[in-house]
Formats: C-alpha cells, sequence, structure tokens
C-alpha cells in the first residue's frame, strides 16, 4: 500500500523459514521508530508475511481496521519472477529488522552468510575493594550478586561474575562495606577472580621493572593470604593503561608475577567505534576486545545513569547492549564494584539484557575463563594476532594511557623505503651529511636498517622500535628518518608504517629493475651464497616454479623487488601521492648534488645544506663520494660500487621482456603522478634495441 504510516507493536510469523537468529513469540509492545511504515498487501501466493505490526491507532482514531496485524516484513518465495527477497516496510533503525535483516541474509545465501549462533559472555568487576566509601557493597549487596548470579547460571550454564581486585582497599569502607569485602572473600570459590593493580595506580606510570613487580607482587601475597585463587592467566590494567599503547613493562611484569597469558582492553584500536574493537597478540599475550554495557562509576544510581531508567531499558531490549551481544560471538564487559553495590544497576542489566536476549533471539549463551575465551577469540580471527601499531598521538585517549616519557617527536618524519640495490646506503650517507637529518641507531644485526615494519622485529613493538631513535631533549637534528630497503616491496610494511606515520614522507629510489635484479645477485655471491655461487644469473632468473627452494627465493629476491609500480601502487593505497618522492637512482649516481637538493625542497628542509660542498666525484671510486677535511673524499665501502663483468645480453633481454607490462606500469604511473620527464634507464628498458 503506497502510504507511510506509523506503526506500533510488532509480531514475527513464527512459521516462517527465515527465522534463524532470531525466535518468535513475544509482540514487541509499543510505537515502532519513524514514520514513514509501508504496509504490505500481498495480492499473489508468493507473498507470505515475515513481522506483522498494527497501523498507530491514533492516526485512525475510528477505523476498526487499525487494531488488525498487517504485514510489515514480506518474504517474496519468487513464485512470480524467479528472484527470492525480503521486502521491509520499515527501515533498520526498529531492532527486530537487524535481525531479521540477518536471517535474510543468511536464508536468502543459502546460509553462506550466517553468523553463528554461540555467544560467549563474561562480566569483569573490576575495582573489588577500590570504591570510594559510601559507594562500595555491603553484605546484602554480595548477597544479591550471589543470588543473581544463580538465576543467571540458569540462563548461561557455568555462568560466574569475574572480580578483579585491588588487595590495597580491602576494609577501605564504612563499617558495613567491611562486612562486603569479608563476605565476598567468604565466597570467593563461587567466583573467577583476576588481579588488577595493587593499588590501582596506571602501570604507565612506571619506569621501573622492579616497582611495578614489587606491587603486582603486593597483590599476589594479598590473594594468597586471602583464598583468592592466582592461576587465572587474566589480568587487567587499570584504565587500560599500559596494554594499548603498549608499554613494554607491564606485560613483561604480568608474565613475570601473574604468568598472564590474557588480557582485554577497549582501546585497540580505539574505544570508539566501539564495533572496531579488535583484538591482537603481544609477547604471547592474547589482547581482547573489551565491551562496555553503559555503566561507569559515575552511573551508580538510575538518575545518574544519562536519560534513566528509560534510556537503560531501551539499551537493554534491542538496543546498543542486546546488539553488542547480538554481533560479537566473544563478549567481555567492563563493570566496577559500584555498579553492583547503590542501585545495583549491573545486576539489573545483564540479567535483563540476557533475558531479553533468551525472550527474543536462538542465541546459545554460554561463558567461559578467559584463557578460554581467548583461545576461541584467535581461532575465530586468526589474523588479529598480528597487531598493527598506530601512532598514540593521533588519539588523545592514548596519549593520556601512554608513559610521560615517550615522545612521537621519537618517531621518523621521513623512511627511505628503498628498493634494495639502488643506491640507497649512498643516500643514506648523504642525508646523514645534513646537520638537521639524522638517522637511527645502528642495529647489531642489520647495522643501519631497523627493518621494523617487515619480518618479525614488528612484533617487538613500539618501544623496540623507538629505542633506535634519540630523545628528542638530547638531539640536535630536527628531521628524524630511517632507511630500509627491504620496506619497498613488504606486503604489509605500507599498511603497518602507514598506521604508525601517517604524516611521514616517503622517499624511493628506482634504477632499471634488470640491472637492480643484477646488483643483488652479484651481492648474494659477494657474500659466499652457495645459490648464487653454483648457478649463472641466468639459470637463477629462468629458474621454474619447480625448481629447490633456495633457488626459486633466490630468484624471487632478484625479480621480484623490480616490480616497480605493483609496489608503489601497494604504498599509494595508504599513502597521497604528496608524500612519496620517487629519485632516479642514475641520476643519484652521476649528479647527487642537483637529487640532494630535489630531496630538500620535496622534504621542507630549511635552510638547505650545499651538498656542492661535501660530495666529489672519485674517479678511483667510481662514484660521488663525501669530502673529508678539504681534500680527501670518503667513498662507500667495497660492498657498494662493486666490479663485476656486465650482464649477458641474453639475460637482459630476457627481463626487458619479463618487466615490460611493469615498466609500461610505471610509465604510466609517472605520469599520473605528475613526473613529466621518463628517466632514461626505463626508455632504455622498454626499447628494444639497447644492450644492458
Ligand atoms: N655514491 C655511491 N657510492 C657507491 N655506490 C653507489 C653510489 N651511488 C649509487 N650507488 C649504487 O648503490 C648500489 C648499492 O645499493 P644499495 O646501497 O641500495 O644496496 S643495499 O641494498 O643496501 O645492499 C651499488 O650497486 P653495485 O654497483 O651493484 O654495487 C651502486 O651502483
Amino acid at each position: 500500500m503506497p502510504k507511510k504510516y506509523r506503526a506500533k507493536d510488532a509480531a514475527l510469523n513464527a512459521a516462517s523459514p527465515i527465522l534463524r537468529l532470531t525466535r518468535s513469540g513475544e509482540t514487541a509492545w509499543g510505537p515502532l521508530p519513524g514514520e514513514d511504515w509501508t504496509i504490505f498487501s500481498p495480492n499473489h501466493s508468493t507473498y507470505e508475511p515475515l513481522a506483522w505490526a498494527t497501523r498507530n491507532s491514533e492516526d485512525f482514531p475510528s477505523e476498526e481496521s487499525s487494531r488488525t496485524p498487517l504485514p510489515t516484513v514480506l518474504q517474496d518465495h519468487g513464485l512470480y519472477d524467479g528472484i527470492q527477497r525480503v521486502l521491509f516496510g520499515g527501515g533498520l533503525r526498529f531492532w527486530l529488522h537487524k535481525l531479521l535483516f540477518l536471517d535474510s541474509l543468511s536464508y536468502l545465501s543459502h546460509g553462506q552468510l550466517s553468523v553463528s549462533l554461540q555467544r560467549y559472555i563474561l562480566v569483569d568487576v573490576d575495582d573489588i575493594f577500590v570504591g570510594e566509601r559510601g559507594t562500595r557493597l555491603k553484605k546484602d549487596d554480595v548477597m544479591a550478586l550471589l543470588a543473581t548470579q544463580q538465576r543467571i547460571q540458569q540462563l548461561v550454564p557455568g555462568f560466574r561474575f569475574n572480580l578483579g581486585f585491588s588487595g590495597k582497599y580491602f576494609h577501605h569502607g564504612t563499617a558495613e562495606e567491611n562486612l562486603g569485602d569479608d563476605m565476598l572473600l567468604e565466597n570467593a570459590g563461587s567466583f573467577m577472580w583476576f588481579s588488577h593493580m595493587w593499588n590501582h595506580q596506571q602501570p604507565h606510570l612506571y619506569d621501573n621493572l622492579t616497582q611495578l613487580e614489587m606491587d603486582m607482587t603486593l597483590n599476589r601475597e594479598f590473594a594468597k593470604e586471602h583464598g583468592i585463587p592466582i592461576d587465572s592467566g587474566y589480568s587487567i590494567a587499570p584504565h587500560h593503561s599500559g596494554v594499548y599503547p603498549v608499554h613494554e613493562l607491564l606485560y613483561e611484569a604480568w608474565k613475570r608475577v601473574w604468568n598472564v597469558r590474557v588480557t582485554s582492553t577497549e582501546e585497540y584500536p580505539h574505544l570508539r567505534p566501539a564495533r572496531l574493537r579488535r583484538g591482537f597478540i603481544h609477547r604471547n599475550i592474547m589482547v581482547l576486545p573489551r565491551q562496555t554495557c553503559g555503566l561507569f562509576t559515575h552511573t551508580i544510581m538510575i538518575e545518574r545513569y544519562p536519560g534513566g531508567r528509560e534510556k537503560l531499558d531501551e539499551a537493554i531490549q534491542g538496543g546498543e547492549l542486546f546488539q553488542t551481544i547480538v554481533y560479537n560471538p566473544i563478549n567481555i564487559f567492563m563493570t566496577h564494584m559500584s555498579n553492583y553495590g547503590n542501585d545495583r544497576l549491573a545486576l539489573y542489566t545483564f540479567e535483563s539484557v540476557i533475558k531479553f536476549l533468551q525472550c527474543w533471539t536462538n542465541l546459545r549463551l554460554s561463558t567461559a575463563p578467559p584463557l578460554q575465551l581467548g583461545e576461541r577469540y584467535f581461532q575465530l580471527y586468526p589474523e588479529e594476532g598480528d597487531p598493527v601499531w598506530g601512532n598514540p598521538c593521533d588519539d588523545s585517549r592514548h596519549q593520556k594511557i601512554w608513559s610521560h616519557n615517550k615522545t612521537c617527536e621519537q618517531l621518523p618524519r621521513f623512511l627511505v623505503i628503498g628498493p634494495q640495490k639502488t643506491g640507497t646506503t649512498a643516500l643514506y650517507t648523504f642525508l646523514s651529511m645534513h646537520p638537521d637529518i639524522s638517522s637511527n641507531f645502528p642495529s647489531p644485526d642489520t647495522f643501519e636498517e631497523i627493518q621494523f615494519f617487515n619480518g618479525k622485529n614488528y612484533y617487538r613493538g613500539l618501544d623496540w622500535y623507538m629505542s633506535f631513535f634519540p630523545v628528542p631533549k638530547n638531539a640536535t637534528a630536527r628531521y628524524l628518518f630511517e632507511k630500509s630497503a627491504t620496506y619497498f616491496d613488504g606486503e604489509l610494511v605500507p599498511k603497518r608504517a602507514h598506521a604508525l606515520l601517517s604524516h611521514a614522507k616517503l622517499v624511493t629510489i628506482l634504477i632499471s629493475p634488470a640491472r637492480r635484479a643484477y646488483s643483488w645477485y652479484q651481492h648474494t655471491r659477494a657474500h659466499g651464497d652457495q645459490v648464487a655461487l653454483n648457478y649463472s644469473f641466468h639459470q637463477v632468473i629462468t629458474a621454474s616454479d619447480t625448481a629447490p627452494k633456495p633457488l626459486r627465493e633466490l630468484r624471487n629476491r632478484c625479480l621480484n623487488p623490480g616490480k616497480y609500480s605493483q609496489h608503489l601502487e601497494r604504498w599509494l593505497s595508504y599513502y597521497p601521492p604528496q608524500q612519496l618522492h620517487i629519485i632516479d637512482g642514475d641520476q643519484l649516481r652521476s649528479n647527487p648534488v642537483e637529487t640532494m637538493n630535489e630531496l630538500q625542497r620535496f622534504l621542507k628542509i630549511q635552510p638547505p645544506f650545499d651538498y656542492s660542498k661535501h660530495l666529489r666525484y672519485d674517479p678511483k671510486k667510481g662514484f660521488f663520494c663525501q669530502v673529508i677535511n678539504g681534500d680527501h673524499t670518503k667513498c662507500l665501502g667495497r660492498s657498494k660500487g662493486r666490479q663485476y663483468p656486465p650482464m649477458e645480453d641474453k639475460s637482459y633481454k630476457l627481463l626487458q621482456r619479463y618487466y615490460l607490462s611493469h615498466n609500461t606500469a610505471l610509465v604510466k604511473l609517472l605520469k599520473r603522478l605528475g613526473y613529466r620527464t621518463v628517466p632514461q634507464w626505463l626508455k632504455d628498458d622498454l626499447s628494444d634495441t639497447v644492450t644492458a
């Protein structure tokens, strides 16, 4: 019917085959959101109602029919035109429609787009013993806690509240509240427990591991003394401090004192939006996303709850809290002790939402200790095991829970990303001559390169990366940079680099990919690599996919980085083109002064450094070198600018063909990026006359 109605009192068709997650049986009484409902009037046997509602009687005071339920959601079996559909007469603002939408997707995709019906719920009660006098649990609150827990157990088998304690504040309440503390301990075995911090101090405020361990040990001693179990393997930091952004000392102390294997936070990657919170694993500690239920330490009385009882019920009855559980297979909720005293809003909230879920959904609610939840979570989302380190300075909340000794000024402002064998060491050396530019401290394993964003080092975390850069107050250089030539073609590198250094500028050097491949081959031979010594360059680059693994690996390291356009496009899918500067490697070799001037302009470094006075061509080396003490030059070592025979013509020809599509795409890309001239090496590689 082409009219816009207001509607109320929704009910479902229990016989509909679409219902899966959604459970029929009740009527959702009251007005439904929106004023433009379509009421369907099917005139063909293909349509079957999935939901009904009543037209708002105020709009039709005299009409008898206003009391008759009319179809608002229809299943179209597709008998008419062969296409099955579900037609919604109202939008997704109505919570029941969100469930029906999920079920429709599942039904119409023959189960391929289905969410699981299993839901885990864990309710953490932080700050046990911490609340202010007058807001803590009394004996009858603890009794209510136990009674509610028992009732919830009927609906969620094995359900137990998970209590996070800070022993220092035990017996810090009124006489009545201290009896409440005692009663919690008398019933310790009825709950799950985890360690908060002994003194509720935020871990990021500790710069001393011993101190942090001492505080944790005090809480552990307290637990042992009072019969609190200490083997949960779970812990929580006050205000999520130290968990993310990671404070390594916290992870270290947790492992040493509590053997922590799992924790949770609301802060990864950010507090908001809550639906995007995810997990990660760091130093073998699983970090799970934590949900909020709308109750905080200040909402301990219903009149303090924003919007009062009505808003709280809205969250429970189809609103945010209800939906959190519908959408998340694993739910760890944060509450505080004071939410269980006073108006006991947390008891009301959880019991009500669980009942509401049971009434309207077929979800199977269960619970498990945090360690099991962690394992389950990463089985469901294995890809999340890999963390992505964001920049703490991009989020004001993160900055508040980051050590005062850390600053984003200690992060590089530009990256020289490679690829290998294009002249990156020369560029690194020239940049380091600049009085305003400074690179990282050398790594014992990879020398001037940190190689953080690719490979295993990334798992060492942000503190590890930052430890390679001078603390700004102790340094004179204004521009920090890092050069790791392996970044260029690293699959994950642009994403990771952008997450941490979204404002950083990127510098890359390109030479003929064929020459680059050959230089890499010579490099590995010079390093005594047996494969390179046993096979000719031509054999390496023509090795087939059935060749021995080491040979294939060498072939790949020779060939893959040279697919420049592919790699650059990946960088450009994260960074805007204005942040990327491409250096012609041949120009860097033949005219480094001009190259460095262009680079300084791109980096907006003022005043510019006069490289003409500091670089000179060294005929013996055959390259430009650094001028030392007026007359002498200091050149790069023997491993840069090696002497080796020219590439065989047949190899060069083969590589010209191999890189043809990549080089053609590179020309287009350079034009798109606004480069007016195409480098000579690229023209040569694309022509079929020139030899190497
Ligand atoms: N000024 C100067 N001095 C020495 N070498 C120079 C210079 N400018 C560019 N080149 C070229 O740099 C090539 C080595 O590149 P990289 O430093 O990027 O290699 S590495 O990936 O770090 O191993 C190196 O490659 P090979 O000639 O194959 O040794 C040189 O061609």
